[in-house]
């Protein structure tokens, strides 16, 4: 699959939108009391449920990037206070502060591109290591030599590369733009919603920084929606997950059954089922058949009439149209059926790739392009006047049957006649 076709608007869309609010809150001087109460605390309760959510998921990295985003605020929401008590900033306030907007990018892109391993323990011990490795170098030198460390700090600079928007550390900004590099390179091998979420939250974590001190509520807010998208992200991944069928993207048995559970009493259910699979397995391969099954679901999906596509199982697939009647529902399965049985299929084996654009033109003029299609077979059954969503999902299943041994490719309903098949034939 091309990458780019895999990149989703839907795995940015709420990161984004969370942000953005984040954004506009964060401006605001003022906050009532209701959420001026609830930002104090969101970060600390972000870290414990969504930390706690993560254990359960078995989500190291984003655990890790979880503490290491609640430390940086940890140290910063120290210095803010004091600056808000005060009316002035703490004596290790500069160094606190340039150290935050070093080792933030830092720790968030190593943590946010590391991949897990499969033993978790092992990669949450490794994760901790480093940030306990560099905590304390850090500290040790923060407490040894502070001027030393904040004159060296200071001396960090490339007046050639300096640009007047910069009012942090100029190093810091080389750092995120690594970071989120790494992550976008993340994002687009493996368009998931948390590799999205962790690079927008990037962005957030590098707008909030510069108004730290400038807008009472930057950071509270920014640290917690930084945090938010992360823990929303996972939940999204682990929802798709249970829900979702990972080859096909449509949804799965569970909502299916979760569905059938929730139809009126006016309902068609519909069983299709790609015909002589096994054969084309056998002679394209498995990676060719899921191709294929991708490419049906894709076609199911677009179906019509107010129904709604599921993968019952293998090559399975199930469509459930709420209160409708077959009358209704048989045309658009038609339009499926044929969108289906036209469908040419290239094949996209890695072997068979031509090497150059131009040997791959000269293939597809010379017509060497291996090109493939399959049909599907329908049954179909509507809600009687008694009846449970598994027995019409048996009657269909049975109608199915008939339309395999009527020859394929057509739809059947109970009672049908043998040969009443195809509805463009019946039609003409
Ligand atoms: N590639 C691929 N194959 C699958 C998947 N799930 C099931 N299959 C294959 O689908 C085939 C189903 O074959 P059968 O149930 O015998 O039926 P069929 O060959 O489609 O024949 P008819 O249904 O009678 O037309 C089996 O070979 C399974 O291995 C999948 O996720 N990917």
């Amino acid at each position: 699959m091309p990458i780019l076709a895999a990149v989703r608007l839907s795995h940015f869309l709420p990161t984004l939108l969370l942000l953005v609010a984040g954004v506009l809150v964060a401006q605001l001087t003022a906050l009532n009391e209701f959420f001026l109460s609830l930002f104090n605390v969101l970060p600390t309760l972000l870290l414990l449920l969504g930390g706690a959510f993560c254990v359960g998921y078995g989500r190291q990295r984003e655990l890790s990037l979880l503490v290491a985003v609640y430390l940086a605020y940890f140290l910063l929401d120290t210095q803010t206070d004091y600056f808000r008590a005060q009316g002035k900033v703490r004596e290790d306030a500069v160094l606190v502060f340039h150290l935050c907007c070093l080792l933030l990018p830092l720790l968030y892109g190593l943590y946010g591109a590391w991949r897990e391993r499969s033993h978790l323990l092992q990669d949450l011990v490794a994760r901790a290591a480093v940030l306990l490795a560099l905590g304390s170098v850090t500290l040790a030198l923060a407490k040894r030599f502070p001027q030393e460390l904040q004159a060296w700090l200071g001396g960090l600079q490339w007046p050639l590369w300096h640009g007047e928007w910069m009012t942090l550390l100029q190093p810091t900004y080389p750092l995120f733009l690594i970071a989120a590099v790494l992550l976008l390179v993340q994002y687009l091998r493996q368009p998931r919603p948390v590799h999205a979420a962790l690079l927008l939250g990037l962005f957030g974590l590098l707008w909030m920084l510069p108004k730290t001190f400038l807008l009472p509520h930057a950071l509270q807010v920014m640290t917690s929606l930084s945090m938010l998208v992360v823990i929303a992200a996972v939940a999204q991944e682990a929802y798709q997950m249970a829900f979702r069928d990972e080859l096909t993207g449509l949804p799965g048995r569970r909502v299916l059954n979760e569905r059938l559970q929730r139809l009126g009493r006016n309902y068609v259910i519909a069983m299709a089922d790609v015909d002589h699979f096994k054969k084309f397995n056998d002679t394209h391969g498995h990676d060719v058949g899921d191709q294929v099954l991708r490419l049906v679901a894709a076609q199911l999906r677009k179906i019509g009439g107010g129904g709604r596509a599921y993968r019952y199982g293998g090559e399975e697939f199930t469509l459930v149209f709420p209160g409708k009647t077959l009358e209704e529902c048989l045309p658009h399965l038609e339009v499926v059926r044929q969108a289906i049985e036209v469908y040419r299929i290239q094949l996209r084996d890695k072997q068979q790739r031509p090497r150059s654009d131009k040997q791959g033109k000269q293939r597809r003029s010379g017509g060497a392009a291996s090109e493939v299609s399959v049909t599907v077979s329908i049954g179909v059954a509507e809600r009687g006047q008694q009846g449970t969503p598994e027995e019409v999902i048996k009657a269909a299943d049975k109608a199915l049957y008939s339309a395999k041994s009527a020859g394929r490719n057509c739809i059947r309903s109970p009672g049908q006649r043998r040969g009443a098949v195809k509805l463009e034939a019946a039609n003409s």
